[in-house]
């Protein structure tokens, strides 16, 4: 288990097996007179093939490092480096290629079929023929077990189990080797979310990603992770496996796994192996 800076959990092999590297991070907004000092000197490495999570409380800035490592969003000082390359370089179409990002919302063009909505990012390269396009989008839709007549339907036809695979399909349609991922169980039922779970775990073993997720739901994490990574205090205070992570002492870990969602949290432990 690692504490504070660098998070060298997973083995550090060769520069080619650092996927994410965020070095010295700080994010700092400003509104009229006011600081708000979100991350401050957060280091964070995570290694090809990990599913890691990242946890902390509301506003800890979970979602804002989603976004500046997708190159949306520029940190005030500190590198991230995605894929071997400065994040803020990713640009919009290579974000694309290279990283895959589910959003909360699911945010799927209402006016578009589920197949158009898929198809969108290779769409937008405008170097592909249609036919080659369509055929993308539909390996996609059924990776994501959607069958062949979803094709057509629209979004606001779709269960909100369906909507998270389209745009989880979408998200991949580039064949990404990293995929981030914000709140992917957020509004699902628990059959849906476990089947989405289901999902993500088998293509993350099957496709070879790596994956960074943000949740809040613990069985999304003991189901998935890897590895988590826990935000506060500004910063990564500890990453490691699951149990290690339980077990380090700070205010945030003991109310989020062990306050009253302590017994829940026992009861994942001894049911989830941890390796994904
Ligand atoms: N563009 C912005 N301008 C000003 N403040 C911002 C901006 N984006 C985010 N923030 C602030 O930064 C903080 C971190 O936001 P973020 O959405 O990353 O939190 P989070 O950890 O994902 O929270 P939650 O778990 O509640 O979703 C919040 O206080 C938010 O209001």
């Amino acid at each position: 288990m690692d504490t504070d800076n660098r998070n060298t959990t997973a083995p550090r092999n060769d520069a080619d097996d650092v996927i994410v590297d965020i070095a010295g991070l700080s994010t700092v907004f400003t509104n009229g007179d006011k600081q708000s000092v979100v991350h401050k000197d957060l280091d964070l490495t995570i290694q090809r093939g990990e599913f890691l999570s990242l946890v902390g409380g509301s506003g800890t800035g979970k979602t804002v490092l989603l976004r500046q490592m997708l190159g949306l969003e520029h940190p005030t000082a500190g590198e991230i480096t995605v894929l071997g390359k400065p994040a803020a370089e990713l640009g919009k179409r290579g974000a694309a290629q290279r990283v895959g990002m589910l959003f909360q919302q699911g945010a799927l063009f209402s006016a578009f079929t589920v197949l158009e909505n898929i198809a969108f990012p290779l769409r937008e390269l405008k170097t592909l023929p249609s036919a080659l396009i369509h055929e993308a989008a539909m390996v996609k839709l059924q990776m994501v077990g959607l069958a062949p007549e979803h094709a057509d339907k629209m979004p606001s036809d779709l269960s909100g189990g369906m909507v998270k695979r389209v745009s989880l399909a979408r998200a991949l349609i580039m064949d990404p080797p990293l995929l981030l991922l914000d709140e992917p169980t957020a509004g699902l039922d628990p059959d849906s979310s476990d089947s989405f779970c289901a999902l993500l775990r088998s293509l993350h073993k099957g496709m070879g990603l790596t994956v960074v997720m943000v949740t809040h739901d613990l069985d999304t994490l003991f189901e998935l992770s890897t590895r988590i990574a826990v935000l506060a205090d500004q910063k990564v205070i500890v990453s490691g496996p699951p149990r290690d992570v339980i077990a380090f002492p700070h205010p945030f870990i003991r109310n989020f796994f062990l306050g009253e969602r302590g017994q829940r949290a026992m009861e994942l432990l001894r049911e989830y192996p941890f390796t994904v």
